[in-house]
This record gives C-alpha cells, structure tokens and sequence, in this order.
C-alpha cells in the first residue's frame, strides 16, 4: 500500500512518542490496590466474555495502560476486539476479571454509577454511536455537557466551539450533521469525544470508512488529545497504517492477547498479524515481541 506523507508524518509522530512501556499482565495476575497499576488509566486483570454456551468471546486478558497512552487492539475479525472494547469502556459486563478505569473497579458500581462514570470519565467514537441528526454540530458537541448536568449557555457553547475548532470545523457549528462528509462527521464525534476531557476515550475503526488522508486527520486529532492533554486513547483497527499513529499495539487471536508491539510501525503490525497472531492461535501463553527499529 502507498504511504501517503501525512501518514508517514504521523507514523514519525507515533515513533517519537516519549511514553514508557505499557504493561501486560500474566492471566490471573493480582493488581495491588492502591499500587502504581491502581493508578493506571486502565487495567484489565484476568478480563473474560462469554455469550451463551460457545466458546470465550474474550479469554482471561490482562493489560496495564499507562495515563497519557495511545494503544491500538488488533486482531482478525471475531478475535475478540469489540468485546474487549466494550468490557474495557464498561459498556458490558465481563463473565470472569476486573476491570478499573483510573482505579476504580467497574464490577463495584451499580448501573447509574457505571452510566456516570461512561457519561463524565470516559469519550467515545464509534461508528455506530453516530450523531444526532435532529440536532446541529455544536449541539452534537454539548450533548455530553448536558448529560453531564452542565446548564445550557454561552460557556457552553464556547467549549464546543473551542472543541469544534481543534478539529478544524468551527465555521460548521450550525450545520447539521447530514450536511457534512464521512470524516468531517468523524471530526465533529471525535469532538464530542473530547468536550468533557475523559480520562480513556475508546474508539472503535473511527477511519474505517474514510479515505487514508481523512483517516489520518482523525488519527491525528487522537494523538494530540494524547500528547497534548494526556488522554489515553484505546483504538479498535485492522489498519497497521492506524496502529502506526500509536504508542502500543496488542493482538488478539481467539478471545487471548497473543502479542504486543512497542511504538509500532506499519510492518511490524503486518508481521504480527500475518504471521504470529495467526501462527500463534496454538500457544495460549502471552508473549512479548521486541521489534528492532
Ligand atoms: N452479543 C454477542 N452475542 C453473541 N456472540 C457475540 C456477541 N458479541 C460478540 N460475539 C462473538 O464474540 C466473538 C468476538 O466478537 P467481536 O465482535 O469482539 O470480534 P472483533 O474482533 O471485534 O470482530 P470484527 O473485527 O469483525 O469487528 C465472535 O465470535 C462473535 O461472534
């Protein structure tokens, strides 16, 4: 595939990101309460999914991720990478595991607390939670205020429009969602993603549908709100050329985290994925892989 310059950049960008190594846990390895891994953005410990009597969605996956990190999921289709999503976001409730985002163990809150914590700690960009149509951009934008109790008003506004202008759409405040383009409304999601500053923003294929220079202004949004804010950001894609914009790919095969890639870069993923991920299904067993840059 042809490497478009705004890629390469970003891919640069990815590659000079300063952050220490995520950590990856062993199945069933205990966190310490309160310990540096309670201080995590995020941290599965043990996390597994099943749905009726078939075999593990997701299967005893552990995984540290440092405050301030950009990590993408990867895997080949059905290996587990929404399920982990949405566990991780507390969208759904694992089977087996712990799950806390930023120390706070999601299996302790009750349903309205774990709504709070989604609507005030956490961001989201999925291509099935799409805009409002009824509402304009700005309001698409505020929507996450409002849930969040803030009261309608010029300050309001002013941070949407201050969010609508880090994406580059500040001038298409008043539009309606259905008058703009796939990426532009992929800009405005990743504003509203933005707007209440979570601590983790879960994003799940945000580019899938978009051309590769688009694709890379919306990846390049998430890195920013990375290295300028330090959000962490946990990025669902089958794309290495996405995975290249992070810090951290992990690899799922089978429901289990197979692999990890370090400040990824294109070819690395497509090794991973063409060769160990697949060839790797046999060994259950976690393993770390240093690639040499
Ligand atoms: N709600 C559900 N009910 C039953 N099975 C499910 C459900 N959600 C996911 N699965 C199953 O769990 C497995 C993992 O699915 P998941 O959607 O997490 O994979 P994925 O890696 O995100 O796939 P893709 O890349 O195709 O989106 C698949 O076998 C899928 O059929």
């Amino acid at each position: 595939m042809k490497t478009t310059a705004v890629t390469e950049s970003g891919a640069a960008h990815a590659r000079e990101a300063a952050h220490a190594p995520g950590a990856a846990l062993a199945p069933g390895a205990a966190l310490a309460p309160g310990g540096a891994l309670a201080d995590a953005a995020l941290a599965l410990d043990g996390v597994g999914r099943t749905y009726g009597r078939g075999a593990p969605a997701l299967d005893r996956v552990s995984l540290v991720v440092p405050r301030g990190r950009f990590i993408a999921v990867m895997g080949r289709s059905g290996s587990g990478k929404s399920t982990l999503l949405r566990c991780a976001a507390g969208l759904e409730r694992p089977t087996t595991g712990t799950v806390r985002i930023g120390g706070t163990d999601l299996a302790t809150l009750k349903t309205a607390g774990l709504t709070r914590l989604r609507r005030d700690r956490v961001g989201f960009v999925f291509q099935s939670l799409n805009l409002v149509s009824a509402l304009n951009v700005r309001e698409n934008v505020t929507l996450p205020l409002l849930l969040a109790g803030a009261r309608e008003g010029r300050a309001l506004d002013a941070r949407a429009l201050a969010g609508l202008a880090a994406v580059g759409l500040a001038d298409r405040a008043e539009d309606t969602p259905d008058n703009l383009s796939g990426g532009q409304r992929q800009r405005v999601a990743v504003a509203r993603a933005l707007v209440n500053e979570p601590e983790v923003v879960f994003a799940d294929e945000p580019t899938a549908a978009l051309d590769p220079v688009t694709a890379a202004g919306v990846l390049a949004l998430l890195r920013r709100a990375v290295d300028e804010r330090g959000t962490t950001v946990v990025l669902v894609t089958h794309d290495p050329v996405a995975a290249a914009w992070t810090d951290e790919a992990v690899f799922l095969d089978g429901g289990r985290l197979v692999g990890r890639l370090d400040r990824p870069d294109e070819s690395g993923v497509r090794e991973m994925l063409g060769a160990h991920v697949l060839a790797g299904h046999a060994d259950a067993g976690f393993r770390r892989v240093a690639v040499a840059r």
